[in-house]
């Protein structure tokens, strides 16, 4: 059997072409959304992933405000930047890139972020408001990746009501929160989460409907792991070196060979990556419009 691919690339497509629709009716009442990116250091991988944020906004209509800070940056620096992001007009959402450099509190930097402008939804309020599911006017931007994953599954018709879900990894910005979400009601998954300490991962992973890797560990899913027709999403990325060329390679957290198991899948780069960004167009977007209401 060779798997559905779930192609984020063509999906996030499809959520961006909505969103600009919602952006015109925004500027038709004079408001431009925009959304504002504070990076600090130099990784490789956090400037690509800011660049597409950027072009991403470009593309739909949204104003960009971009803060880039040296790897030499303080914590007072880090702290003024958020201040100014929160008190600029221009700036409807924005995002503090993770991981922050060695020495830099990125907790500290969460708590600051002004709820209301928090587009990847990490902000302790925000993610109590998740625990809590709380709903309606009150309800929390929803962590980027986790919504992407859920937004992708729901446009495959890949059901989860009642499904098994394993979840591999328990970070802050993708599997944590992803447990929390599928286990609210309307979405009615039932959630595994498992992380480097989890002894025999595979019975786990077997189980499941429907995988997450979200580890960081190239090729860490075997293809003897998977249940035949399951679902399987790689979310985590990793630069290699190519020993050959010596050029930076990516390199999902998914076994190749899964693919000829899983019913669906999910490719890196390709896969959940776009949808992660399309979401937190969304985010910044669905903010606007609450700030008109
Ligand atoms: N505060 C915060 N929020 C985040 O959402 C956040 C973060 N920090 N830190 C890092 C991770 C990683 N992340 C990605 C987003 C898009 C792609 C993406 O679009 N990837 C393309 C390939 C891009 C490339 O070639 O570099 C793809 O999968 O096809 C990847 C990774 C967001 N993160």
């Amino acid at each position: 059997m060779v798997a559905v691919t779930l192609d984020g690339k063509a999906t996030a497509s499809a959520v961006k072409g909505e969103l600009a629709q919602r952006i015109a009716a925004l500027k038709a009442q004079g408001i431009t959304p925009g959304l504002g990116t504070l990076l600090v250091g130099d990784d490789p991988g956090s400037h690509s992933y800011v660049a597409g944020k950027h072009r991403d906004c470009a593309e739909v209509g949204i104003n960009s405000i971009r803060i880039d800070l040296p790897a030499t940056a303080t914590q007072a620096d880090v702290e003024a930047a958020i201040k100014q992001l929160n008190e600029d007009p221009a700036v409807t959402g924005y995002i503090v890139q993770l991981p922050l450099p060695k020495g830099l509190d990125e907790h500290a930097a969460l708590e600051l972020i002004d709820p209301a402008k928090d587009a990847d939804g990490l902000h302790p309020m925000n993610l109590g408001r998740l625990v809590m599911g709380i709903e309606g006017e009150l309800a929390s931007p929803l962590p980027c990746t986790p919504a992407g994953i859920v937004e992708l599954l729901s446009r495959y018709g890949v059901p989860l009501a009642g499904k098994h879900v394993t979840v591999v990894g328990r970070g802050l910005t993708v599997g944590r929160p992803l447990g929390l979400l599928l286990t609210r009601k309307g979405v009615d998954a039932t959630v595994t989460l498992t992380h480097s300490r989890t002894v025999n991962i595979g019975d786990d992973i077997r189980r499941a409907d429907v995988v997450v890797a979200a580890v960081g560990v190239p090729h860490f899913i075997k293809p003897e792991w998977v249940k035949p027709g399951a679902a399987v999403l790689d979310v985590g990325i990793t630069r290699v070196e190519n020993a050959e060329t010596g050029k930076a390679q990516l390199t999902g957290d998914v076994d190749p060979a899964v693919a000829e198991i899983a019913g669906h899948f999910s490719p890196n780069p390709g896969g959940v990556g776009p949808m992660t960004r399309a979401m937190l167009l969304a985010n910044v977007v669905k903010a606007a419009e609450q700030a008109l209401s």
